[in-house]
Order: structure tokens, then C-alpha cells, then sequence
């Protein structure tokens, strides 16, 4: 059973520590919000949240962290884990499970960039596999059709406005050209003319540079709001799944109630957190505390 005061007594400090070491992080790199959700979302829902994401590749196993779909993770939501890790391995060792410490830097890396504030319930553990085989068609592409990634998201106990809920976290941060500039040439593509054209420019060189890449939410790239909501119907989405939001009859109902209340959106949106947080966890002995949040004990 996961509490809200689990490191009360054994890690008084917790809280305050991973606090410092993301606000530092936050403001020498502002993309580290972005990254740390997303490095959240990718490492809960396939398998729970167990910080098997976290788990670097050996000559003997090839790690979720390395499967083509968690490559685009940035460097900086890894990096943020372990600077807490660190801190707090040194005021209370053998103690703070990696998981732990995503889900408490991804709540409050949220609340930074102006997201809603929610409970954590703490006393995960973390996973001792971590196998990108294991992970084939378990996260959402942008290409998938929008039936399949309700599918996925279903079959984890996720509603439908849960589901468009989340997908506002593209409130924040970037995609690379590679995942929707194929998409946007065509017609009756949802993208407004004047926008695909402005991504088929700002990606022009993307085969010669993979880095080249676009802000998720254009009108408010670092502010996490509603606007994502607001921009889909004007054809401002980025990328096809966003589009596809609004094609379909099922979820279409939620784009405009969100774009309409942020006060909503942002209640829903910390509430489906907090249960994606919860989401496959490992208590007791099928799991452990990590000593370092890279490498299995
Ligand atoms: C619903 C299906 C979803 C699809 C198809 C999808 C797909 C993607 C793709 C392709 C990117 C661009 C990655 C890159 O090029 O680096 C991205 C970025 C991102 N996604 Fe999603 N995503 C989905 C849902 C979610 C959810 C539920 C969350 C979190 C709750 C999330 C959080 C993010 C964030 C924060 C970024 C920006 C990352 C950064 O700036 O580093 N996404 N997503
Ligand atoms: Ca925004």
C-alpha cells in the first residue's frame, strides 16, 4: 500500500531534495520538464512505474531505454533522476526507490512550467528487468490509428478523457521533424495550409539533420496550459495523433470541453496522473531499491 508520508521518518528530507535538484536543473535547461514527463509516461505505462526505463544496456541484455521508440528520450529527464539519486543516496542511503523519485520530479518539474499540483503516493520499488523486447506496440505512436491507441490505453484502465486528458502534456515540449513531417504534406490532412507549410520549411533539412525539430504547442511552447486543446481545431496540432483527437467522434467532445476550461483540464489531467503514477507499481519483494537508478542490484 503506497502512502503519502512513506519517507517521513526514513528520508525526512526527500521532498526538499529532489525539489532543489529539479528547480537547478529546470533553470539551467528549461527542456527538462518536457523530457522528465514524457521519460514518466514512457516508463509507466508499458510496465507500471518501476524505473525499468532507467536500466542502461549491457553485452547480455538490450534495455527498454534502447528500443527505437524511448531513443528520442532526451538526455536531460535522465540526467535530472540521477542528480536527485545522488543527493539523496548520500543523506539517506539504500532507502529512495528510482521510481519514487520520477514520480515526485515529474509532479513537481509540472508545477514549474505552471501544471497542476497533485498528491503522491510513495513506496514503490524497482523493477529487475528491463527488456526492450518486451515492449512491441505497448507505447502510442503518432501514426497509429486513433482506434488502436484508444485500445492501448484502455486496456490499462484508462477512459477515453483520461486518454485525451494526458495527451495535453504535448502542452510542453518538442518533436522531432521524422515523427510528423511525412504527415503533413496532402490533403485533408487536419493541418491548417499556412502551418504545413511552415513545418515542411522548418524541417527541410531534417534527412541531413535529425536534430532539426518543433515545439509541440506553438502559441505557448514552455507554459503548460490548455492551449494544446485550443490550436488542435485550428489545424495548429503537430503531430497526426493530435489531428486525430479531433477526427474522431469519441474523443472530438473532450478537445473542446478542455479548450474551453482549463480549470477542467487541469483538475482532470493531475487526477489521471496520479493514477497513471499508481499504475502496474511493485511492492515488497517484487521489487528493490536501487543503489544506482542505471543498473539492476
Ligand atoms: C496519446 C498518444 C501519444 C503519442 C502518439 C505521443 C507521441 C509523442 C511523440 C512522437 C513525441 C515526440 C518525441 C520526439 O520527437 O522527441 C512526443 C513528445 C512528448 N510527449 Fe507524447 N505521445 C502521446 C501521449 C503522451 C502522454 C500521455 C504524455 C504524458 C503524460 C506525453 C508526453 C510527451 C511530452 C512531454 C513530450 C515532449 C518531450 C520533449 O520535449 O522532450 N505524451 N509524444
Ligand atoms: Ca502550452
Amino acid at each position: 500500500r503506497l502512502t503519502t508520508n512513506f519517507y517521513s521518518k526514513s528520508c525526512p528530507r526527500f521532498f526538499d531534495i529532489v525539489r532543489d535538484t529539479i528547480s537547478n536543473k529546470q533553470i539551467t535547461t528549461p527542456t527538462t520538464a518536457a523530457a522528465t514527463i514524457r521519460l514518466f509516461f514512457h516508463d509507466c505505462f508499458p510496465n507500471g512505474c518501476d524505473a525499468s526505463i532507467l536500466i542502461s544496456s549491457t553485452a547480455f541484455n538490450t534495455a527498454e531505454r534502447d528500443s527505437s521508440i524511448n531513443l528520442s528520450l532526451p538526455g536531460d529527464g535522465f540526467d535530472v533522476i540521477v542528480r536527485a539519486k545522488t543527493a539523496i543516496e548520500l543523506a539517506c542511503p539504500n532507502t529512495v526507490s528510482c521510481s519514487d523519485i520520477i514520480t515526485v520530479a515529474t509532479r513537481d518539474l509540472l508545477v514549474t512550467v505552471g501544471g497542476p499540483y497533485y498528491d503522491v503516493y510513495l513506496g514503490r520499488r524497482d523493477s529487475r528487468i528491463s527488456k526492450s523486447s518486451l515492449l512491441t506496440d505497448l507505447l502510442p505512436l503518432p501514426s497509429s490509428p486513433i482506434s488502436k491507441t484508444i485500445r492501448q490505453f484502455e486496456s490499462k484502465g484508462f477512459t477515453i478523457q483520461e486518454m485525451v486528458a494526458l495527451s495535453g502534456a504535448h502542452s510542453i515540449g518538442f518533436s522531432h521533424c521524422k515523427e510528423f513531417v511525412n504527415r503533413v504534406a496532402g490533403n485533408n490532412t487536419g493541418y491548417n495550409p499556412r502551418f504545413a507549410q511552415a513545418l515542411k520549411q522548418a524541417c527541410s533539412n531534417y534527412p541531413k539533420d535529425p536534430t532539426l525539430s518543433v515545439f509541440n504547442d506553438i502559441m505557448t511552447p514552455n507554459r503548460f496550459d490548455n492551449m494544446y486543446y485550443q490550436n488542435i481545431p485550428k489545424g495548429l496540432g503537430l503531430l497526426e495523433s493530435d489531428h486525430g483527437l479531433y477526427s474522431d467522434p469519441r474523443t472530438r467532445p473532450f478537445v473542446d470541453l478542455y479548450a474551453r476550461d482549463q480549470d477542467l483540464f487541469f483538475k482532470d489531467f493531475a487526477r489521471a496522473m496520479q493514477k497513471l503514477s499508481l499504475f502496474g507499481v511493485k511492492t515488497g519483494r517484487r521489487g528493490e531499491i536501487r543503489r544506482r537508478c542505471d543498473a539492476i542490484n
